[in-house]
């Protein structure tokens, strides 16, 4: 495990209404102790339409865990039906923004050059991506994972300046891994994190490579977490169906207990 603190982020997906989203980050918050942020920093990704509410929340009971969005448009304002801007989000006080998950790059055909349009407009708003990379099933059985997750790299961060690439946050999930029960080995986590270490030297210095925290992300659960955060670049986890039990994601946050 590195010196950088960790990052412990729940990315709801398409779950939890407003009023779930509130019973859940009480139930987090209470659960969660001052030593508990101390050594971890702990976010949620919750859908769109609870984020007002969660704001509401943290900033009523002055709540140390971050929110952020799991989309952002790249498009600032206008005639984009059903886009949410980074402007809003920022008005929210969202502090992260994912950006480029596999389902938005699977499902909504979302491409390198959107992924990247959509980081420079994160970085407009004040916001910090998180940076959602990582093979199929087809690549890694080819041996290509690292190949072809340094290519999504290069391709979100074209033309990003270093003084806004440095506060960046990179998610290596396997898509294989994700929602399968299926993890990635921690070598496996981190031959590939490594990589994008290196990549980020080369694309900017070894500096702000040593700043940057890359997650791993693929069915971590409290079971598995230890194992994976004691590789040396693996910088916390971006975690789907296990932070939707809470219980679950305070041991996950906890994983120097596991
Ligand atoms: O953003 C989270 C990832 O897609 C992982 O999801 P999962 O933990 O359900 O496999």
């Amino acid at each position: 495990m590195s010196s950088r603190t960790p990052l412990m982020a729940g990315n709801w997906k398409m779950n939890l209404n407003h009023l779930e989203a509130i019973a859940h980050v009480q139930k987090l918050a209470f659960a969660l102790a001052d030593k508990d942020y101390e050594a971890c920093e702990v976010a949620v990704l919750p859908p769109f339409t609870d984020l007002r509410s969660v704001q509401t929340l943290v900033d009523g009971d002055k709540l140390k865990i971050k929110y952020g969005a799991q989309d952002i448009s790249a498009h600032d304002s206008g005639a984009y039906t059903g886009e949410i801007s980074g402007a809003m989000l920022a008005k929210l006080k969202c502090t992260y923004v994912a950006i480029g998950h596999s389902e938005r790059r699977q499902y909504h055909n979302e491409t390198d050059e959107l992924v990247n349009a959509k980081v420079k407009a994160a970085y407009k708003h004040g916001l910090t991506p998180i940076l959602c990379v990582g093979e199929g099933l087809d690549i890694r059985k080819a041996g290509n994972q690292v190949s072809y997750t340094l290519a999504q790299v290069d391709g979100a961060l074209k033309d990003v300046p270093a003084e806004q690439a440095e506060s960046i946050v990179i998610a290596y999930e396997p898509v294989w891994a994700i929602g399968t029960g299926e993890v990635a080995t921690p070598e496996d986590a981190q031959e590939v994190c490594g990589a994008i270490r290196g990549r980020l030297a080369e694309l900017y210095s070894q500096e702000l490579a040593d700043k940057v925290r890359i997650q791993y992300g693929g069915s971590v659960k409290a079971g598995n977490v230890a194992a994976i955060m004691a590789q040396p670049d693996v910088d916390g986890a971006l975690v789907g169906g296990a932070a939707l039990d809470a219980d679950e994601f305070v041991k996950i946050v906890r994983f120097r207990d596991q």
